[in-house]
């Protein structure tokens, strides 16, 4: 069955068996490509987008197109891996009515299997609305990026006694209101490990401990594509900023040096051919 496509029914069973979930962020068609050849579960196309691709400070300014265009893009490279996409700031707020609509735009323009939406109790009447136009739904607790300025900052949560049976009453509604899985972002690790425990659904954590049922990074923090000060949570798997930037001079060198490119990277032609043009 390694050639099949990962679902709902995939996650049930992981948590079931005890086999955790990998999630990774992507945004684009390559490297949705390499994600799904290496057998990463489920790829997030994360409204992270509008940081780590688009080049804003946070993810507030990302649109419902922004996303749609990313996710189209991402699904024509995979395969198996389930495709969640995740929905921006204010798409799912105003009304059932455009939170189903926005939600069914990743299913039907973009070819997502599921969505993503961050918030608890406030956000579960959209959340079962979504559910009841058959689109999964994927809940995200703890730190939410969309509330930053209600935050005051990227901070964990959850750590006092009132946010902690917040976030769990939080849980419980999502799982009320249909969620087959619930993101738990920036939470302590007891906490994520109580909630992963009292839930039926998956928790994919991401720096909230080992105890969820799986993990999710973004990509280009894990890979340090840019070589700039990460989150405490974040493990560098690869430096390829010193691998690009590497690359990038060498080629700079090359060309000014003109040793880039020689002879076998041209391509020839008859010597007659040459003659008579230039004989013209
Ligand atoms: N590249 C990238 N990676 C992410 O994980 C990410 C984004 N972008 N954009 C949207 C949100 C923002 N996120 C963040 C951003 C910063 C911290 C951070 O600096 N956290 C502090 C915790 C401070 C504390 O409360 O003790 C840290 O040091 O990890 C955490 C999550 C997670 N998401
Ligand atoms: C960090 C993950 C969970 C996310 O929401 C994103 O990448 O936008
Ligand atoms: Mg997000």
């Amino acid at each position: 069955m390694t050639g099949s496509k990962v679902t709902t029914a995939t996650f049930r069973n992981m948590k079931q068996e005890k086999r955790p979930v990998t999630m990774l962020t992507v945004y684009d068609y390559p490297m949705a490509k390499m994600l799904d050849a290496a057998g990463i579960d489920a790829l997030l196309v994360g409204d992270s987008l509008g940081n780590v691709v688009l080049g804003y400070d946070s993810t507030i300014p990302v649109t419902m197109d922004d996303m749609v265009h990313h996710v189209k893009a991402v699904c024509r490279g995979v395969q198996k891996a389930m495709v969640v996409a995740d929905m921006p700031f204010l798409s799912y707020h105003l009304s059932r009515e455009t939170a189903v609509k926005n939600a069914g735009r990743f299913l039907q323009e973009a070819g997502a299997q599921a969505v993503k939406l961050e918030g608890g109790i406030e956000v579960c009447e959209n959340v079962r609305a979504i559910v009841n136009a058959g689109i999964p739904v994927m809940g995200h607790l703890g730190l939410t990026p969309q509330s930053v300025h209600q935050m005051g900052g990227y901070k964990v949560q959850g750590k006092d006694e009132t946010a902690a049976e917040k976030l769990l009453s939080d849980a419980n509604a999502l799982v009320q209101a249909g969620v087959f899985s619930i993101v738990l972002e920036c939470v302590p690790v007891p906490l994520a490990k109580l909630v992963t425990e009292s839930v039926p659904v998956t928790t994919i954590g991401i720096g909230a401990g080992p105890f969820c049922d799986g993990q999710v990074l973004v990509t280009h923090d894990m890979l340090d594509i840019y070589g700039n000060k990460a989150p405490k949570f974040v493990k560098r798997f690869a430096s390829l900023y010193q691998i690009i930037m590497d690359a990038l001079s060498a080629y700079k060198e090359e060309v000014q040096n003109g040793s880039f490119p020689s002879a076998e990277y041209g391509f020839s032609m008859s010597n007659d051919v040459l003659e008579k043009i230039k004989g013209q």
